[in-house]
């Protein structure tokens, strides 16, 4: 949990149901998506650890900041925080746990999610920065990762500005001397602000927010970012540059970006050889980076006059660490983000986010999902379950099962192909075709992955309908080639499984199969039957089932042709007996048919 307070472990015992109150819901949808690892998880109140380690001496700040994040979090879950726990212990607590929530300290690595034992279902990174959890992993074992993206964005700024003017200004250093009883005015002449050029390496949110801070210093701004929007910055009075301007004319480096394998070391010999002499160096975002030992050539050669660090590689660093001890480096423990305000507002914002997620909504800060707008939620949703029936279905029509491996899905729409977001919709289908013929639960996070591993190639065509959209898709059509069926009529002509539906008052249907129209709603279970088109057939298999008082819900006949063959969708509440459906078989005009369940 955010800013942990110095208390021990406090373990709850798994009971009740999770409470209906749902803090989430004014900013995520309400639609449930696949999130959950266990099936009698939504029977049971979630558990959820919150660790940090190892754990720093907690303030009364963060100790009142924390609490209203964890108050949220017990209304919905069973909580147990737990700081200083060791890689171990962490491992051996988590087959326990649906939720982790850490800050920066704690790594995630795969050890955790195979430790797990498919339990975990969301880690929660309460801040930005998630190079401390291992995505891949994550992903690989279909748990969603969130972070509170926003919360801290301004106490980030208001560090770097803070270290910024801090060692413009010498103050850690001054401050030390005059405590150790020394007066050294002389030693400790800083340098102006006014008018010297500061480059922003980074431009997102906690860049943008240096960016106007240092603006209203009177600086001269000017930001790297290969991806950052050229509008935005000029709404801030701020020049996007190449990375060789920024390093060649800025006075004052401010860092900004995430740590990946492309920034990994982003200031190296090479880029400190380019800067003009005497620069002055501020990280508030990752210590990786920066080249330290690169750093430390830069400081003691003079090309970097000063630098201000809040983050380090390792941290925290070792007390011989040559940045920290460097009469010229001001350092702070990795603050950027410790204001009460900040800590309050991410702990609220993670706890929502988990939440939402542990609940199977679909979260607007997941880091390894699509983020889906609610809006648009809301719109897809029964489409949703139509994808996830479709595939469940074809997956049934298979012979063997086993041998998927190519997978075409049509979506027919009037809809310009960018106004159809179909991610949602490729990994429900990925669902209800892998799911029933593997013990991997398949979800958002991990369907691609899934399919992938497994062999199965799902590629996506968009049919471009005339007229205007009422709804997002006028139908689904899914199709595995090269497989034989066990319900040889739902090949199509061009010799493909295929099945498609399409929603009919918020209801998802079928509405072919093979090459057979029928209409029948998506709902219980589904008896496919193909037989000589002649009368009294309806009749007939309604008498068997009516025997064992299975209520027939929908009923469809699809033909090619009067009196030739003809294709019935018979939908049922319950699902019939092996010998009612022996019985099914046995009708003398019926030459093919399956059971299905939805
Ligand atoms: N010290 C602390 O306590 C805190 C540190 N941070 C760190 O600050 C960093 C930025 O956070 P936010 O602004 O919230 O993230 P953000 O995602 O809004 O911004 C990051 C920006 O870096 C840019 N970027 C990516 N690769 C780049 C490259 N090679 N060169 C230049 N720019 C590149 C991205 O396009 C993006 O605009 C993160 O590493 C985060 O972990 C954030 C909050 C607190
Ligand atoms: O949000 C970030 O990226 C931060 O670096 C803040 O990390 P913390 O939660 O303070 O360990």
């Amino acid at each position: 949990m955010a800013a942990p307070p110095a208390t021990t472990a406090t373990t709850h015992h798994r009971a009740l149901l999770p409470p209906t109150r749902t803090h989430a819901a004014a900013t995520h949808s309400a639609l449930r998506l696949p999130l959950r690892a266990h099936p009698h998880a939504h029977a049971q109140r979630a558990r959820l650890t919150a660790a940090a380690a190892p754990a720093p001496a907690a303030s009364t700040a963060s100790l009142e900041s924390s609490a209203a994040g964890l108050a949220l979090l017990r209304e919905f879950a069973n909580v147990d925080c737990s700081y200083g726990l060791s890689p171990e212990d962490l491992r051996a607590k988590i087959s326990l746990c649906d939720a982790l929530i850490v800050r920066s300290g704690t790594k995630v690595g795969r050890d955790v999610f195979e430790a797990s034992g498919g339990r975990l279902r969301v880690v929660g990174r309460a801040g930005v920065g998630i190079d401390n959890v291992d995505l891949a992993a994550a992903t690989e074992h279909g748990c969603l990762v969130v972070n509170a993206p926003t919360a801290n964005t301004v106490a980030a700024a208001e560090h770097g500005i803070a270290l910024l003017t801090a060692m413009a200004r010498n103050i850690a250093q001054a401050d030390a001397s005059l405590k150790a009883g020394k007066w050294q005015r002389n030693k400790y002449v800083g340098v102006s602000l006014v008018g010297k050029t500061l480059a922003i390496l980074g431009f997102g949110k906690v860049g943008s927010e240096v960016a106007r801070r240092a603006k209203g210093l009177g600086m001269h701004v000017i930001a790297h970012d290969p991806y950052a929007s050229a509008d935005r910055a000029r709404a801030i009075g701020v020049e996007l540059v190449s990375m060789e301007e920024a390093m060649t004319t800025a006075d004052f480096i401010s860092l900004h970006m995430p740590l990946t394998p492309a920034t990994n070391k982003m200031l190296n010999d090479e880029a400190f050889a380019k800067m003009k002499y005497g620069v002055r160096i501020i990280n508030v975002a990752r210590g990786g980076v920066i080249d330290e030992d690169a750093l430390v050539r830069a400081l003691d050669s003079g090309i970097v006059a000063q630098a201000a660090l809040d983050v380090f590689t390792k941290e925290p660093p070792a007390p011989d660490n040559k940045l920290v001890l460097h009469e010229n480096v001001t350092v702070t423990p990795h603050l950027g983000a410790s204001t009460v305000e900040a800590q309050e507002g991410v702990a609220i914002e993670i706890a929502e986010a988990v939440i939402g997620a542990l609940k199977g909504e679909l979260a607007a800060s997941a880091v390894n999902a699509p983020m889906v707008p609610a809006e648009v939620l809301s719109e897809l949703a029964p489409f949703v379950v139509l994808a996830e029936k479709l595939g469940h279905l074809a997956v049934q029509l298979v012979a063997g099962g086993g041998g998927i491996k190519s997978v075409k899905v049509t979506y027919a729409s009037a809809r310009a192909p960018d106004d159809l977001d179909t991610r949602l919709l490729r990994a429900m289908i990925t669902k209800g075709l892998i799911e029933p013929i593997s013990s991997v639960f398949v979800n958002l996070v991990n369907a691609d992955f899934t399919a992938k591993q497994r062999g199965v190639r799902i590629t996506e065509e968009r049919i471009i309908l005339d007229g205007s959209p009422e709804t997002p898709i006028d139908y689904i059509q899914v199709q595995i080639a090269n497989v034989k069926s066990k319900f040889p009529s739902a090949i199509s002509e061009t010799g493909e499984i295929t099945v498609e539906g399409r929603v009919k008052d918020g209801v998802p249907h079928l509405t072919k199969v093979g090459a057979f129209q029928v209409d029948v709603s998506l709902e219980g279970s589904l008896i496919l039957c193909r037989q000589v088109d002649q009368p009294g057939m309806i009749g007939s298999v309604g008498s068997v089932l009516g025997e064992e008082n299975i209520n027939v819900s929908f009923m469809s006949v699809g033909r090619i042709a009067p009196r030739k063959h003809a294709v019935m969708a018979i939908g049922v509440d319950e699902e019939p007996s092996k010998v009612t459906l022996r019985k099914i078989g046995e009708i003398p005009a019926i030459e093919e048919f399956v059971f299905l369940k939805l």
